[in-house]
């Protein structure tokens, strides 16, 4: 392990942006298929990783969502998460703002009851055993109507009390934010935070319409902001955290190589980017793994890596006390290094 490597393991961070089902690695997916008793269309784990090659994000969700068929109890969604709590917790994440998507499993006869119920139990085990804390955000599934993510948020609402937020996830182009403007602002008014995948592969207008129309609190990628510097201007100005997932940017060609990324320079330009794995399962790295290859891409600096790891802090959901405190972790260890 090299110098930035062994810092960037150790480094205090939060996790922002991370699908739950994208977390299903090969192993535990021909695991579940077989407790479950279910045919799956691969004959080796080799086989699922030579499947994963990506030339957009379409592409990736028709293998994500048939991936997820192998889900079936309130069991393998704990299973499910606990795998990725404990690779989390080994990369040094201490909170982790976990996305679902109750759609995805509904659609399937799954009730809504058992697929929160075996993540909330699974978040409790990971606080008891890494000291790791969670939030989850419900995901709606953009390329469906308007009318059924309300439904979804009626399904969710004996649980409101043990979900952080909303967000907006699945192909982007052809589904802009304002298609879902009702639902956000049915959310806000029950007290819920609200993210939304934007300018992933959308343009610079749903970042727009994300922040004007939707009053998000966060934007998941937001990569394409910098084609507008009106917008990359207002995104600094009002300190709005973008949760950037720098291997997801290269498995699904957002950029073509990741000397190409652009995490420094949205730093330079003050913007309040982090970094997180997006769906680890697929896009071959945790949010460790995320870190190291843009810190290797990109020569970032350990101030940089700092910055991006306080930036993930107070870009959470957390309240002040927990940032404040967590924060003091990262000076704590960044006083201790050689
Ligand atoms: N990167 C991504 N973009 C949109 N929807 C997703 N669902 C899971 N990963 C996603
Ligand atoms: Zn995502």
């Amino acid at each position: 392990m090299t110098d930035i490597d062994a810092f960037i393991a150790g480094l205090p961070k939060a996790e922002l942006h991370l699908h739950i089902e994208g977390s299903l690695e090969p192993e535990l997916m021909f695991a579940l298929a077989k407790r479950n008793g279910i045919a799956i269309p691969y004959a080796s784990v080799e086989d699922v990783r030579t499947a994963y090659a990506f030339s957009n994000l379409q592409g990736f969700l028709d293998i994500y969502y048939a991936g997820a068929d192998v889900l079936r109890t309130r069991e393998d969604f704990h299973d499910l998460a606990t795998a990725y709590f404990d690779r989390a917790a080994a990369d040094g994440v201490l909170h982790a703002e976990i996305m679902f998507d109750p759609q995805t499993h509904t659609a399937r006869g799954i009730a809504f009851e058992t697929v929160i119920e075996g993540l909330l139990s699974a978040c409790a085990q990971a606080e008891t055993e890494h000291g790791l804390t969670s939030r989850l955000i419900l995901c709606f599934l953009r390329h469906l109507s308007e009318a059924e993510a309300l439904e979804t948020l009626a399904q969710a609402e004996p649980w409101l009390d043990r979900i952080a937020a909303v967000g907006l996830d699945s192909s982007e182009v052809g589904h802009p934010p304002e298609k879902f403007a009702r639902v956000f602002a049915t959310a806000r008014d029950k007290g819920l935070k609200l993210v939304a995948h934007a300018g992933e592969e959308g343009p610079p207008a749903y970042v727009y319409e994300a922040l004007d129309i939707l009053q998000v609190d966060r934007i998941d990628h937001g990569n394409r902001s910098l084609e507008d510097m009106t917008l990359t201007d207002r995104l600094a100005r009002e300190d709005m955290p973008l949760t950037v997932c720098p291997l997801s940017n290269l498995k699904l060609c957002v950029i073509d190589q990741m000397e190409d990324h652009p995490i420094d320079r949205m730093l330079d330009l003050g913007l309040h980017a982090t970094i997180n794995s997006d769906d680890p399962a697929y896009f071959g790295g945790y949010v460790a793994d995320n870190y190291r290859a843009v810190a290797t891409a990109r020569g970032l600096t350990r101030v940089q890596l700092v910055t991006l790891a306080r930036n993930s802090f107070t870009g959470s959901f957390l309240p002040p006390e927990a940032v404040a405190a967590h924060l003091e972790r990262i000076d704590a260890y960044v006083a201790a290094q050689p």
